[in-house]
């Protein structure tokens, strides 16, 4: 192992069970800072209202650590949005935030325009289909920033069962960060090599930072915030945080191999020196009479940092 890797992992991975609420809290008091909780959402009706109303009862209710809970529906065609607002989230559809800069589809684009329509100085990022969410995934990713103003970003990282027709495996979730993000990361940034669970949808960072980064529209977002994060503020800043396991909705292997694709175009568009690429991806996938081959565009937008956003629109307000 690298010895900047080995020194970053010792320094910088942290475990949630380190931090109780009520010190959390005490420490976000003193810090004099708010807390924002997103769950960006495409039609999770089954999961985001558990999701939902366990954050409001333990983190709001209970111990007040967030300030604001926001499910950024991203055009849900279920009952996302009634499950979500009865749980006692605020809801914002995506087709609404920032409507002059068109409608892109897509996680990452839910999460940038969260950006937008929060106002806490750390943001958390949520993902709606998580299975028997345990609330404490949120104390242990704000723990390091309240800790440590040297932190700027916390990734959690976890165990991964894998649900199969059999029933549960112990591990062996995670596909598309073991047979692609790990060996591309390994191989581009080694400095972040160190990350157990690179695409995790659960972390968290300070506002500020966030605000200075582009976003990826689609599922390239997590590797895209890792390698622009790490050009705009060090290795050093970036920690990653142990939240215990984590089971999630899984999708179908060719859903999955888009997936892959955006999280390839991705860190292709960081790399320029690799050169023009295609974004078609073809897949042969099973049919009734066969196997079709089906060509999808996995090509990704980049959206820029919210921060110029802003400028531009306080610019059109002055003007
Ligand atoms: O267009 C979309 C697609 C997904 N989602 C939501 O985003 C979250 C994560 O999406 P999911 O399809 O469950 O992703 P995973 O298969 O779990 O993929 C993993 O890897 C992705 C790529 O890095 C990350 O974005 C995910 O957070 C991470 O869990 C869920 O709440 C979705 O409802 C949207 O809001 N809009
Ligand atoms: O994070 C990943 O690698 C993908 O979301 C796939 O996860 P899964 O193998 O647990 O479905």
């Amino acid at each position: 192992m690298r010895a900047d890797v080995r020194r970053w992992l010792h320094h910088r991975t942290y475990s949630a069970s380190a931090w109780q609420p009520a010190d959390v809290l005490a420490a976000k008091r003193r810090a004099g800072c708010t807390i924002s909780v997103v769950l960006p959402a495409l039609d999770e009706e089954r999961t985001v209202g558990a999701i939902v109303a366990a954050l409001r009862t333990w983190l709001i209710e209970d111990h007040p650590l967030i300030d604001e809970l926001v499910v950024m529906d991203s055009g849900s065609t279920d009952r996302t949005a009634a499950v979500a607002a009865r749980a006692g989230a605020r809801v914002v559809h995506v087709d609404t935030v920032l409507p002059e800069h068109g409608r892109v589809p897509g996680k990452g684009e839910a999460l940038w325009k969260s950006l937008a329509v929060t106002t806490g100085d750390l943001v958390v990022f949520v993902d709606a289909d998580l299975v028997a969410f345990d609330p404490r995934f949120v104390v242990g990713l704000v723990g390091p920033l309240l800790a440590d103003p040297g932190v700027g970003y916390v990734k959690g990282l976890y165990d991964r069962p894998l649900d199969t027709p059999e029933g549960l495996v112990p591990s062996g979730g995670g596909r598309v960060t073991e047979l692609l993000a790990r060996p591309l990361l390994n191989a581009w940034w080694p400095e972040l090599a160190g990350f157990v669970q690179p695409l995790s949808g659960e972390y968290a960072g300070r506002r500020a930072l966030l605000e200075s980064v582009p976003f990826v529209s689609g599922y390239g977002v997590e590797l895209g915030l890792l390698v622009d994060i790490l050009e705009e503020a060090g290795v050093d800043a970036m920690a990653q945080v142990d939240l215990g396991t984590r089971r999630h909705g899984h999708q179908p292997d060719a859903a999955l191999g888009r997936m892959a694709g955006q999280i390839l175009q991705t860190a292709l568009a960081r790399r320029p020196s690799a050169g023009p690429s295609s974004a078609e991806l073809l897949q042969f996938l099973g049919s009734g009479d066969g196997i079709e081959a089906v060509n999808w565009d996995v090509g990704v937008l980049e959206r820029p940092p919210m921060r110029s956003v802003r400028a531009a629109e306080q610019h059109r307000r002055g003007a």
